[in-house]
């Protein structure tokens, strides 16, 4: 019996695609689930996480050992369902301690229909990740008292094909144009904010759903933006049709490269001098708009402790990240300046161009979850458009 859990188990299986087999117990949905594997770091977040449209199909295991153990709540989601592929822990605790919490994981996976695996050595996991990079996995799910099959599970593992070249924000991003009103503080007293704070819009800034978290849009309106929100595939002409200061692109699922519409529209907002800003695929769209390529990574950011330099103060921050994609910046053009590096790897974390008002940053200043270190970069987009006369 795994430890921590008590009561009859369904026996379930993780295959990756280079052949390890990992036997554990099923803890969400029945049948099986396919996609990338990768790691995160972060202690905390579960909920957001698994609620982050960029995690659509990825299968997500989490380093830290006990995940569930302060349940769900309806407020910490980043968009309405789970969007990762899976979920893979070490421990299920068995009491779920929160005052907001309503529902334990398990029940919460089940609802969602995700297919999920506890009781595995998730520190092997990682290993292996992090020395092979990041892989297609599977995990198949018996049914008591029955093993599922490991051949079986092999194949469907070895039947993803990988991110590369999958464009995943056109399927993640919403069907229709909406106005978004939550602010940072909607969620009322206890979360250190007043509910009728929320300042008066000065701003109308467009915001590209590619797979957009709510906290971003959060902080857009809680600074006095009228946030509109599109479709990834609306046109720039389409855009700049509804008027806007300053224009979003956020992030999302997926390999930027194949995201044609949203590179030629990025194009426009550059060459007529739009505010724009870009966050993770935003980032990349910004990179790719420019005249950059993008490279995959060997396993990709995922965490909530990755730390930053900002290469104009020099600080160092630490931030939070979701990225398996990357700009390289040995191809960013010289109307580029490299705004942040990460001091994991030295890998490009911010950009802004020279010649017109845009900027991007690789991971997630919106810190959800993680630490409000680079919160700063929307108060910058804020003082862009304040800067920039409306034609
Ligand atoms: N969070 C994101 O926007 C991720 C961007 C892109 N899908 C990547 O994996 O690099």
């Amino acid at each position: 019996m795994p430890p921590f859990f008590s009561g009859p188990t369904v026996p379930a299986i993780l295959a990756l695609a280079d052949g390890t087999i990992f036997k554990g117990f099923s803890i969400g949905a029945a049948g099986h689930t396919t996609g990338e594997v990768v790691f995160n770091t972060s202690m905390t977040g579960y909920q957001e996480i698994l609620t982050d449209p960029s995690y659509s199909r990825q299968m997500v295991t989490l380093t830290y050992p006990h995940i569930g153990n302060y349940g769900i709540n309806p407020e910490d989601v980043e968009s309405s369902k789970v969007h990762a592929a899976g979920l893979i822990i070490r421990d299920l605790p068995l009491v779920a301690s929160n005052f907001r919490s309503t529902q334990t994981l398990s029940e919460y996976l089940k609802a969602e229909n995700i297919v999920a695996i506890a009781g595995i050595d998730t520190r092997k996991l990682t290993r292996i990740l992090r020395e092979k990079g990041a892989q297609s996995g599977a995990i198949l799910v018996g049914t008591q008292g029955n093993e599922p099959s490991e051949s079986q599970a092999l194949d469907l593992a070895r039947s993803f094909p990988g991110l590369s070249g999958m464009d995943l924000a056109k399927v993640v991003t919403v069907q229709s144009t909406y106005e978004f009103t939550e602010t940072e503080w909607a969620l009322g007293e206890g979360y250190g904010k007043l509910a009728d704070a929320s300042p008066a819009a000065q701003f109308h800034v467009v915001a590209y759903d590619f797979g957009v978290k709510r906290n971003i849009l959060r902080m857009l309106t809680s600074r006095g933006c009228k946030v509109t929100v599109v479709p990834a595939q609306t046109s720039a002409a389409d855009v700049l049709a509804l008027n806007p200061d300053g224009v979003f692109l956020s992030n999302g699922p997926g390999d930027p490269q194949p995201c044609d519409y949203a590179i030629a529209a990025a194009k426009v907002f550059m060459e007529k001098k739009i505010p724009l800003f870009g966050i993770c695929l935003g980032h990349q769209i910004m990179g790719l708009a420019s005249g950059a390529t993008t490279l995959k990574m060997k396993f990709g950011h995922h965490g909530a402790n990755h730390p930053v330099q900002d290469l104009d103060s020099k600080k160092v921050m630490i931030t939070s990240q979701n990225h398996g994609f990357a700009v390289d910046p040995n191809t960013l053009p010289a109307n580029c300046r490299v705004t942040h590096v990460s001091l994991f790897d030295g890998s490009l974390q911010g950009f802004a161009r020279t010649d017109t008002p845009a900027f991007c940053f690789q991971g997630h200043p919106e810190a959800s979850p993680g630490p409000t270190d680079v919160a700063y970069l929307f108060d910058r987009f804020i003082g862009l458009m304040e800067a920039t006369e409306k034609k």
